[in-house]
């Protein structure tokens, strides 16, 4: 990594938000804790301070060592960081009555500077912020303000320090901020001096070359999903040690309609060396009788487990030693495992083969840790990743597993794979698929009554569930046509044995969730 912004963190719900605006300028961006600034190399090209939710005239406020970065490296404070750098050089926060919430205008800009090179006046700015600054420090100049605060954009007079320091009260990382990417990009090229040539193909070609020297002649293993991210990293491996990455693909009988023989078949034309394994009934022999949704879950972690356990002792009795274990892990997993918020509670537990390294007593190599989703799909479209692995709605790992409501056997499976195909079917032939963020069936322990050919019957009900969401933690449910909705529905009844009801979930999350266990 020849350039990158550091981005210290303290706690603002947009800190993500500024990581990306700035890749999307090119440049590398990464995110630190506040408190944990690494040392200064030379790829480090300029430093921001994120927002908070604190304030910093609360006696816990985080605090940071500013000696470490002004002067060191130009410096961007954003709202929290605007007003720490303020208070901790000689100026003035205050706790004031003049809140500022939403679009705000920077009706006043004091004298032109390079950082606001194409910022007009009057430019619509988004503010989110409970404290002003009152008085910038000695030795810092004014900017820009708003009609209610003086102070919405303060800079280190020339020659204060060895480099300058940016300081703003808005945030130009949210698009509310109509000119914010031009203060990014007058910040981290103009002002830091960043070149912009961060771009999906220099990111495979310094990653390919990163693995060889991590992984030389070693052989790794890799659970593949079908998902967009195992089959990134997959092939991102694959460019750099060939066949000695060896995937497990495994059929726990959870998975959609057809879905195992023509994920298989997509791996086989990009090249990678795939196991399919058919492990069908031993998931559903442990699984018979469980019907507590945590219960289910945990089942289907420990079965994957011993699945690949198995399938790395046979490739070790082949005389392949086995020293790595791949991970589709991506920034988001990262961030949230090292986020400045405590731990929370534990609504699901999200099945994924992370128990493996202990017991397998391999080592972990993770090539995507660093990339967002969107990120992800630039990269897997680098690496002609077929179109329709990396279009596909996120599955979950444990799949139909908890879409079937109660205890899980063959038939119900069958029934639900069925009615989810139509379901999927239709919203690809009515152009949806792509306009929603995920779409799944579930099957209900509940059964009602209805006639068909004069007939009662007393029938199974699936639920059709549809969500547009950005990263999955919020959701709305998808608004979906009636036209759209009343075919899939004739559909299922007509076609599906066993089902003669469809309703639609019209949940948000929260208080929801996405999936139903
Ligand atoms: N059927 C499976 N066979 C082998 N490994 C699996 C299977 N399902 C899940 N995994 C493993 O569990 C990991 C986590 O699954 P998860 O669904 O979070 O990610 P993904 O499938 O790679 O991507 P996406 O979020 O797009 O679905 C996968 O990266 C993969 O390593
Ligand atoms: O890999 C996964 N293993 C799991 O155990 C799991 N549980 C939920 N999900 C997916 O996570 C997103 C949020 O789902 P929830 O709103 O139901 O928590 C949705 O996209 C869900 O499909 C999982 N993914
Ligand atoms: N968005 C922010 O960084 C807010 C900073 C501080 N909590 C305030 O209310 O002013
Ligand atoms: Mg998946």
């Amino acid at each position: 990594m020849n350039e990158k912004i550091l981005i210290l963190d303290f706690g603002s719900q947009y800190t993500q938000l500024i990581a990306r605006r700035i890749r999307e300028l090119n440049v590398y961006s990464e995110i630190v804790p506040f408190n944990k600034i690494p040392e200064l190399d030379d790829s480090i090209k300029g430093i921001i301070l994120s927002g908070s939710p604190f304030s910093v005239t609360d006696a816990n406020a985080l605090q940071t060592d500013l000696g470490q970065l002004i002067g060191k490296r130009p410096v961007l404070g954003i709202c929290y960081g605007a007003q720490y750098i303020a208070q901790q050089l000689g100026g003035k926060v205050e706790r004031s009555l003049k809140r500022e919430y939403g679009k705000a205008e920077l009706s006043r800009i004091y004298q032109e500077d390079p950082f606001l090179q194409g910022v007009p006046q009057g430019s619509q700015v988004w503010m989110s912020h409970g404290d002003t600054i009152m008085e910038i420090p000695e030795d810092f100049e004014l900017l820009a303000g708003t009609a209610h605060v003086d102070v919405a954009a303060y800079k280190s007079r020339e020659g204060a320090f060895d480099q300058p320091v940016y300081c703003i009260q808005f945030h130009p990382e949210v698009t509310h901020s109509l000119h914010g990417k031009e203060v990014l990009e007058n910040f981290v090229i103009g002002i830091a001096g960043c070149e912009g040539s961060w771009t999906p193909a220099a990111f495979v070609e310094e990653t390919v070359e990163e693995l060889k020297a991590q992984l030389g002649g070693d052989h790794v293993i890799m659970g593949l999903s079908g998902g967009v991210d195992s089959t990134v990293a997959a092939s991102l491996l694959h460019e750099a040690i060939g066949d000695n990455l060896i995937c497990i693909f495994v059929d726990n009988g959870l998975l959609r309609k057809d879905e195992f023989e023509e994920v298989l078949h997509s791996y086989k034309d990009m090249g990678l060396r795939v196991v399919g394994v058919d492990a069908k009934a031993q998931f559903y022999r442990e699984l018979a009788g469980i019907s507590d949704p945590e219960g289910k879950r945990k089942v289907i972690g420990r079965v994957f487990i011993e699945v690949f356990e198995q399938e790395a002792k046979k490739l070790e009795a082949e005389d392949r030693a086995i020293k790595w274990l791949g991970q589709g892990t991506i920034y988001p997993d990262v961030i949230e495992s090292v986020s400045v918020h405590g731990p929370s509670v534990t609504i699901k537990s999200h099945h994924n083969v992370g128990g493996l390294p202990e017991k397998l007593d391999l080592r972990i190599t993770e090539p995507l840790r660093m990339l967002f989703k969107d990120e992800v799909r630039k990269v897997g479209a680098e690496l002609n990743v077929p179109k329709n692995i990396l279009g596909r709605h996120p599955f979950p790992g444990p799949g139909l597993g908890i879409r079937i409501l109660g205890d899980i056997t063959p038939e119900k499976v069958a029934m639900l794979q069925e009615a989810d195909a139509i379901y999927i079917n239709n919203l690809r032939k009515f152009g949806l698929y792509d306009q929603v963020w995920q779409a799944g069936t579930i099957l209900l322990p509940v059964q009602s009554v209805g006639v068909m050919g004069d007939e009662r019957t007393y029938e199974k009900t699936v639920a059709l569930r549809a969500v547009d969401s950005r990263d999955g933690m919020t959701a709305e449910w998808s608004r979906l046509p009636h036209d759209f909705l009343a075919t899939v529905s004739s559909e299922i009844i007509n076609n599906v044995k066993g089902i003669n009801r469809v309703v639609y979930d019209i949940s948000t999350k929260p208080p929801s969730t996405i999936e139903w266990e």
